[in-house]
Formats: C-alpha cells, sequence, structure tokens
C-alpha cells in the first residue's frame, strides 16, 4: 500500500515547510523508518507497555496518531476488558489513510480492541480519562510555548496507574554529544538509502515546524505537568522514548 520516500531527491529552488499532506501520506511508512532508528522497535513495545498501563473499561490514546502504526500495536497487545484507542491527528489525508489501513488490520485479526479515529487538534481535544497517551514523535511539532499547557492537560486526564509514553528526537546540551548523534543519524540516513540532496533538502524542510528539546528539558517539563516520574525506557542515537508516571 505504501510506496518508497522520493519526496526530497529533486532539487527544489525553495523547499517549503514540512507538512503532513497527501505527498507525505503516500510514502510515510517508508519515510519513518528509513529516518527514526529503533521506529520499529519503539512502536511494537508501546503495544507490550500499553498492556501493563491499560485498567480495565478505559481509553488508551494514540496522539498525532497518523497512519496508526501504534493503534495496531495496542489493539493487537492490550487485553484488558473493555478498553478502546482513540487516535487523533489534524492531517485530513493522514486520518482518512489510517482508516484504510485499521479496516486492513480488522480484516486480518479477531478480538483487536474497537477503535475510534478523530480528526482534530490535540491542543484543543476534549479528553476523556485515560489509562494510556501515547505521543510517539508527536510533541516535537507542537510549538515550545504550548508543550507544558498540553501535557498538563494530558497528566490531568490520566488515571491512577496510567502512563504517558512520549517518543521525541533529542538536541544535546553538550556540543560534542549532539554532534556525534547528529552525524550518527545521518549515517544511518544514508545506510538507508538517501541521498546528500535528500537529507539536506529534508534537514531544511524541518527546521522551522520541528523543534527538539533536551532530555533534561522533556523531563523538568514532564515534572512541571504534574507527573511523580519520568523513566527513560529506549534510546538509539538521538532518538527517545521516556515513560511518565501520573
Ligand atoms: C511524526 S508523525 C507521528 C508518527 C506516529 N505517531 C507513528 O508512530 O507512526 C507526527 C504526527 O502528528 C500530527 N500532528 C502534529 N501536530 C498536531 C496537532 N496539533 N494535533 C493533532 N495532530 C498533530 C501530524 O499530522 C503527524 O501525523
Ligand atoms: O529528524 C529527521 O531528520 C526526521 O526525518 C525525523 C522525522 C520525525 O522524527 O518525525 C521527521 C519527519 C517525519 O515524520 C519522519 C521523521
Amino acid at each position: 500500500m505504501s510506496e518508497s520516500d522520493r519526496i526530497f531527491a529533486q532539487p527544489q529552488t525553495q523547499v517549503p515547510d514540512f507538512t503532513f499532506n497527501e505527498d507525505v501520506v503516500r510514502v510515510f511508512p517508508d519515510m519513518i523508518k528509513r529516518s527514526v532508528p529503533g521506529y520499529p522497535t519503539i512502536v511494537e513495545n508501546i503495544g507490550v507497555l500499553g498492556a501493563r498501563f491499560a485498567t480495565p473499561n478505559s481509553v488508551l490514546y494514540d496522539l498525532g496518531c497518523s497512519l496508526g502504526a501504534v493503534t495496531q500495536a495496542l489493539r493487537r497487545h492490550v487485553k484488558s476488558d473493555g478498553c478502546r484507542v482513540i487516535g487523533v491527528d489534524n492531517s485530513a489525508p493522514m486520518i482518512e489513510r489510517c482508516g484504510e489501513y485499521l479496516r486492513a488490520q480488522d480484516a486480518m485479526h479477531q478480538e483487536l480492541l474497537p477503535v475510534e479515529l478523530i480528526e482534530a487538534d490535540i491542543l484543543k481535544l476534549d479528553l476523556k480519562p485515560c489509562s494510556l497517551i501515547a505521543l510517539n514523535f508527536t510533541l516535537q511539532f507542537i510549538a515550545p510555548e504550548q508543550r507544558l499547557e498540553l501535557l498538563t492537560r494530558l497528566h490531568s486526564a490520566l488515571l491512577p496507574g496510567g502512563a504517558l509514553i512520549l517518543s521525541e528526537k533529542l538536541r544535546f546540551a553538550d556540543e560534542q554529544e549532539h554532534d556525534l548523534l547528529t552525524d550518527l543519524h545521518i549515517d544511518f540516513k544514508r545506510a538507508n538509502g538517501y541521498s546528500e540532496l535528500e537529507i539536506a533538502q529534508k534537514r531544511t524542510a524541518i527546521e522551522n515546524v520541528m523543534r527538539p528539546d533536551t532530555l533534561d528539558t522533556h523531563r523538568e517539563r514532564l515534572l512541571a505537568a504534574g507527573f511523580s516520574k519520568v523513566v527513560p525506557w529506549f534510546q538509539c542515537l538521538n532518538f527517545a522514548s521516556l515513560i511518565a508516571l501520573p
């Protein structure tokens, strides 16, 4: 169903800001797998983490669900009675294609959790009490000045015993560490077949719309939002995932 990512393969006179439009949707599974080291491991294990934190009869949120990779993992792994997954994204083409992928999943598996998709801005979403919230590479696209307020609202919606899973590209305060991990990430992209031009144009496209924070900034902001504990559970190069407990 998905094509290979050639979006930045041709030279562009002016590289526009990156958006999750139809062109990106068509190649997204290939793009994210070749761009984010550890992505398949993170997605599969969010399903495993979900199974631990989900409480019976609760909602599990996948915020910025894109094509529903995390939603699918949660539907397969979580066995608690009465749970359902709500996937939310503000890109209409993402939500439309996500629905097609989920119907294909329904046709292949039995006993999956029920799922609902909502096309909405997560900053304006009316949140139900929930036992799991996944923000898998979504917070980095939210304006930095809106991140604390969003996380504070997410914390308020979480039920006791639940968790927020936050995956992000990281920046590093130490310049040498930052440069080494950035270079290794570029090596990862080269090893996955991206050309120097593709890598450079993608960097230009995302630099104004995707703003990574340091691990310390994430930790401090999560604690300021009300979370009691922040546990990093995965890092590959400059990409990491954290468990935040309410
Ligand atoms: C890198 S993708 C997330 C990948 C996805 N979670 C996965 O695991 O495959 C970021 C997604 O967040 C969505 N997004 C960005 N800002 C948003 C907002 N304010 N409200 C809802 N969705 C948003 C984008 O449309 C995009 O689909
Ligand atoms: O940092 C980069 O160079 C990326 O390509 C990362 C990233 C992400 O982390 O979401 C950016 C946009 C696409 O959604 C896929 C990957």
